[in-house]
């Protein structure tokens, strides 16, 4: 088993990553008397008896929400706080979250805002949510004028990640939460991009070594980040390389119709040609990072039809705005990237025309 420690003082938690992790009941830190499972009628039928099976409680409810991004709303937020009610959920309770980033992202709100806070754990099962939305403490529903408009930052008390949920991930899934695996690379860590060149097909086979080093060495960089910065006021920003033009592509499409993770490969892409045009990233570069995104058979275009001014009114209104500028997470050399703030409409006009 990897263990990974997110460092935050009194909210300090541990990511435990191992195959079969599910059917070890020792994985949980501490018993609860009342436990509400939250996940979807996809994932339900698939690991809720090994979930339920974790707990000795006297009490243990389960709610399934519709499955997709179009239903993580304030809508849904709504239905889940009245079941809460109608089940006496007390504050001392445990939420768990059961699925992947949509499931973990609004439980992990509804956590937050429950009786003004109640604990909760993340059981991660796409890859995307185990090497990124699990970790880290950002909750959220979407708003149709933008992405995770509404939350909050609440950390769960810990994160289970049973990497062999992977086997039965679409591989469209597994692909999405590939290009948030190749962002941290873009971030800060050259080698690792190295590493998933050379184990493309290792990963793509779901080798259980070579999946559990990488999802553990992802844990371990936002980790890393979240305890320097839990509330995005610096550096924990670098995490959005690729969303600002990402959510923007979610949005204007209409959530659920690219994945989170196929709008953020298109918006490294995005992000990646800025930095060129600057002289950041050389033409080699950005071939290197289009080649092993498209290997993953992830996205390296926008949206047919959606052209640099449909992104603009999202990407204006974007949480990392300040003082009304724009700011963008751009690779400055291949492997490391900075948060700009001079990038404007004309420098975008120009080189996406
Ligand atoms: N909070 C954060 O820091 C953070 C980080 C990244 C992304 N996100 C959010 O996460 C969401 C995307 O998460 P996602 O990519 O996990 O999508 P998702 O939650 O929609 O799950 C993807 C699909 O896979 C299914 N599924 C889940 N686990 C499965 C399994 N083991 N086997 C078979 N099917 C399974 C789901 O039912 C769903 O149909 C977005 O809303 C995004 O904004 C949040
Ligand atoms: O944890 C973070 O910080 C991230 O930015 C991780 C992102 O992958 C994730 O999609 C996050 O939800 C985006 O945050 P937002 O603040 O731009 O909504
Ligand atoms: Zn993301």
């Amino acid at each position: 088993m990897h263990r990974v420690q997110v460092e935050l003082g009194e909210r300090s938690y541990p990511i435990d990553i191992a195959p079969s992790l599910l059917q070890q009941p020792e994985c949980l830190l501490r018993t609860y008397r009342h436990v509400i499972i939250i996940s979807n009628d996809t994932v339900a039928p698939l690991y809720l008896e090994s979930v339920k099976s974790l707990f000795e409680v006297s009490q243990l409810h389960t709610f399934l929400l519709p499955d997709g991004e179009a239903y993580k709303t304030l809508e849904q937020f709504g239905h889940i706080m009245t079941f809460l009610l109608e089940h006496k959920f007390p504050r001392d309770g445990l939420l768990v979250a059961l699925g992947g980033g949509v499931v973990g992202d609004i439980t992990g709100f509804v956590a937050a805002c429950y009786q003004r806070g109640a604990d909760f754990i993340q059981i991660p099962t796409t890859l995307l949510s185990q090497v990124d939305s699990s970790v880290g403490g950002k909750t959220a529903v979407n708003h149709p004028l933008g992405k995770n408009m509404i939350g909050a930052f609440k950390q769960p008390q810990q994160v289970l990640i049973d990497t062999d949920v992977l086997t039965t991930l679409p591989s469209r899934e597994f692909a999405a939460g590939m290009a948030e695996v190749i962002k941290y690379a873009l971030i800060a860590d050259a080698d690792f991009f190295s590493f998933l060149e050379q184990h493309t097909s290792t990963i793509q086979a779901l080798d259980s070594e070579v999946i559990g080093r990488m999802v553990q060495h992802c844990c371990q960089m936002k980790a890393d980040i979240v305890a320097m910065d839990e509330t995005e006021q610096g550096q924990r920003a670098l995490l959005n390389l690729g969303h600002t033009f990402g959510h923007a592509i979610e949005a204007w499409l209409g959530y659920g119709r690219w994945l989170h993770g196929e709008a953020v490969a298109a918006g490294m892409v995005m992000a990646a040609r800025v930095s060129m045009h600057r002289g950041w990233l050389t033409q080699a570069e950005l071939d290197r990072i289009c080649a092993l995104l498209q290997r993953f058979g992830l996205p390296i275009e926008p949206p047919e039809g959606m052209v640099i001014a449909d992104f603009m009114p999202f990407m204006k209104t974007d949480k990392k705005v300040r003082a009304g500028q724009m700011r963008f997470v751009l690779p400055t050399a291949f492997g490391y990237s900075k948060v700009i703030d001079d990038v404007n409409d004309s420098e975008l006009q120009s080189i996406f025309a």
